[in-house]
């Protein structure tokens, strides 16, 4: 649905975006995760045909943003970082305003208005002035504009940005539900939410990408095995014994001895292979009771820190 490849924006000296590629899938939840100055904005503004690459291809289904960008821009709804909003028209003057810009049939504007404010729940506040309605409910009318004209991809920056955590809540759930329908693009500096809403996260670091895979893969890692961290009461060496007989385990060590016979040991096992379970039934089965049990692998905040403080910590 979105194929990039090898795409490059120089500013002068500077790469903002250097030869990135990925696809999109039809249908798909895209996060586009970086720190401030990673290269995000530039790229979303490149696939939305705000601003030109200096090389590379975007293509939105099958169509070449240069090559036939008024096609692209019909395909793409676009919520920017801060809605381009009229304060001093009602939301319902504002949409009206926005679907003759995208060019909206006559006989479609008025059922495709109600249809996006039924979905986007703005139907109370049609009559309203912009400048008087809560964060929250502008974002859902900055929102509602990239849904005119039907789009098949939306591409949203940082949605959720000043919002409170009920409001939050809500346009999560809201780019779920628009997930159903559309392909999506969401950039966010807010790692819990890219978990929440996206199947797969982009990770873009001085312009290039330090990682794409999904939210689970990324936390487990990127190496081969996961990690456990048990408490385990009973004789240590039969433990250990026990635990090393179950298929998958790579290694095994008594880590912290937390009471005479209660030790937590830290067990890695193939990323493949979920040993929580044979690790119960062998410690239930062998008499020793399992006290505590959560992994190790990386929370997807720490993989990110990891994949994009690497430099610094160098220096
Ligand atoms: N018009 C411009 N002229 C010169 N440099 C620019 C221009 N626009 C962006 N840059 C530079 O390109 C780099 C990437 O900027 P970009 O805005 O794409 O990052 P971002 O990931 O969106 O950051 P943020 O999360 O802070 O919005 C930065 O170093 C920025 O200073």
């Amino acid at each position: 649905m979105i194929e990039i490849q090898n795409l490059t924006k120089s500013y002068g000296q500077i790469k903002a975006v250097d030869d990135i590629s990925f696809t999109v899938e039809k249908g798909e939840v895209l996060g586009f995760l970086g720190p401030n100055g990673a290269g995000k904005s530039t790229t979303m503004n490149i696939i939305t045909g705000f601003i030109p690459s200096t090389e590379g291809t975007v293509k939105v289904c099958g169509y070449d943003i240069m090559e036939n960008p008024e096609e692209v821009k019909r395909k793409i709804g676009f919520l920017p970082e801060l809605p381009p909003l009229y304060m001093d028209m009602t939301t319902y003057e504002y949409l009206n305003f926005v679907a003759d810009l995208k060019l909206v049939g006559k006989n479609q504007k008025k059922g495709q208005i109600s249809d996006v404010m039924e979905l986007v729940k703005l139907v109370d506040v049609r009559g309203r002035l912009i400048k008087n309605l809560s964060k929250g409910y502008k974002q859902r009318v900055g929102l509602a504009q990239s849904l005119l004209g039907a789009p098949e991809v939306l591409i949203l920056d940082e949605p959720t940005v000043g919002l409170d955590p009920m409001q939050i809540i809500e346009i999560r759930k809201l780019i779920k539900a628009l997930g159903k329908q559309h392909t999506i693009i969401l950039s966010s500096h807010i790692l819990p939410e890219v978990s929440a809403v996206c199947e797969r996260v982009v990770i873009i670091n001085k312009g290039k990408i330090a990682a794409i895979d999904t939210p689970e893969n990324l936390s487990k890692g990127m190496g081969s095995v996961s990690k456990l961290s048990a408490t385990i009461a009973g004789p240590k060496s039969s433990i250990v014994s026990s635990i090393e007989e179950i298929y998958g385990i790579k290694y095994v060590e008594p880590h912290i001895e937390k009471d005479s016979d209660v030790i937590e040991y830290i067990i890695e096992s193939d990323k493949e292979t979920d040993i929580r379970r044979p690790l119960f039934f062998a410690m239930a089965k062998a008499g020793y009771p399992i006290i505590e049990l959560k992994s190790l692998d990386l929370s997807l905040e720490e993989i990110f820190l990891q994949l994009t403080t690497q430099e610094k910590e160098v220096m």
